[in-house]
């Protein structure tokens, strides 16, 4: 089954998604998952021996909903997305460096980069799947887990808004420096990945970059249940 997505991520268009990353922050991967591997992840929400830990959110005020976080070995299809975004998204994550002066340099193999995070104590995958029922919803955050920190992040829809849901729109808050802040809407299709920054991104200004700050939640679900998959890079102390 991860063949095909190998090949799905071998085959995609990476300069158009750098571009993107470069001009507003974010890309959308189309079909980058088919509906069999969503609905595979999404029947096997239950089974607790994949997962290392349940959060539900209203417990901590982080929104009302539940997500898992996968336990260590990851599954194959979630070893293979961690693996094959992570390479192209490592030169991106360069490019900003250099562009926002700041932030360490990222290797080129996830590999090396789970060793640094490791160095540091964060040993624990941070990939987790969501779900969240009418009425849920997840407030504006950030996902840092630690001192290492990876600059982008991923997140797929698992099921079909419209059908499946109603509302439960992805929100991407950007705060620019003494200005007011900018939101992003984006509403993914079953099996569309989003990749977003975790933290920071840089805008070309008048006098070279400059720094927004962002932040990510969903909007209220109306109707339904709806399903996510998080694609973390940095593992979690
Ligand atoms: O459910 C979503 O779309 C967002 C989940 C989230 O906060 C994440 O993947 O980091
Ligand atoms: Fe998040």
């Amino acid at each position: 089954m991860p063949d095909g997505l190998s090949k799905r991520l071998a085959g995609m268009d990476w300069t158009r998604l750098q571009q993107e990353l470069d001009e507003r922050g974010y890309a959308v991967i189309p079909a980058l998952l088919d509906n069999e591997q969503c609905e595979k992840l999404i029947s096997a929400y239950e089974d607790e021996a994949l997962y290392r830990k349940t959060i539900r959110m209203a417990r901590y005020s982080f929104g009302e909903g539940e997500y898992k976080y996968f336990s260590s070995p990851l599954p194959d299809l979630l070893q293979t997305l961690r693996e094959g975004l992570y390479p192209e998204l490592a030169k991106a994550a360069n490019r900003w460096k250099e562009r926002l002066g700041r932030g360490m340099s990222y290797p080129e193999q996830l590999s090396r980069f789970l060793a640094l995070c490791q160095e540091q104590g964060q040993l624990h995958p941070t990939p987790l799947i969501l779900k969240y029922e009418a009425g849920g919803y997840n407030c504006l955050h950030q996902d840092l887990y630690g001192d290492v920190y990876f600059p982008f992040q991923t997140v797929i829809a698992l099921n079909q808004t419209g059908s499946d849901y109603a509302g439960g729109e992805f929100m991407l808050v950007e705060q620019r420096p003494r200005a007011q802040s900018r939101g992003h809407v984006i509403r993914l299709e079953q099996g569309e990945a989003l990749v977003f920054p975790t933290q920071y991104r840089p805008v070309q200004g008048s006098r070279g970059y400059y720094r927004t700050t962002l932040r990510h939640g969903v909007s209220t679900i109306t109707e339904g249940t709806r399903y996510s998959l998080g694609v973390i890079f940095h593992d979690a102390k």
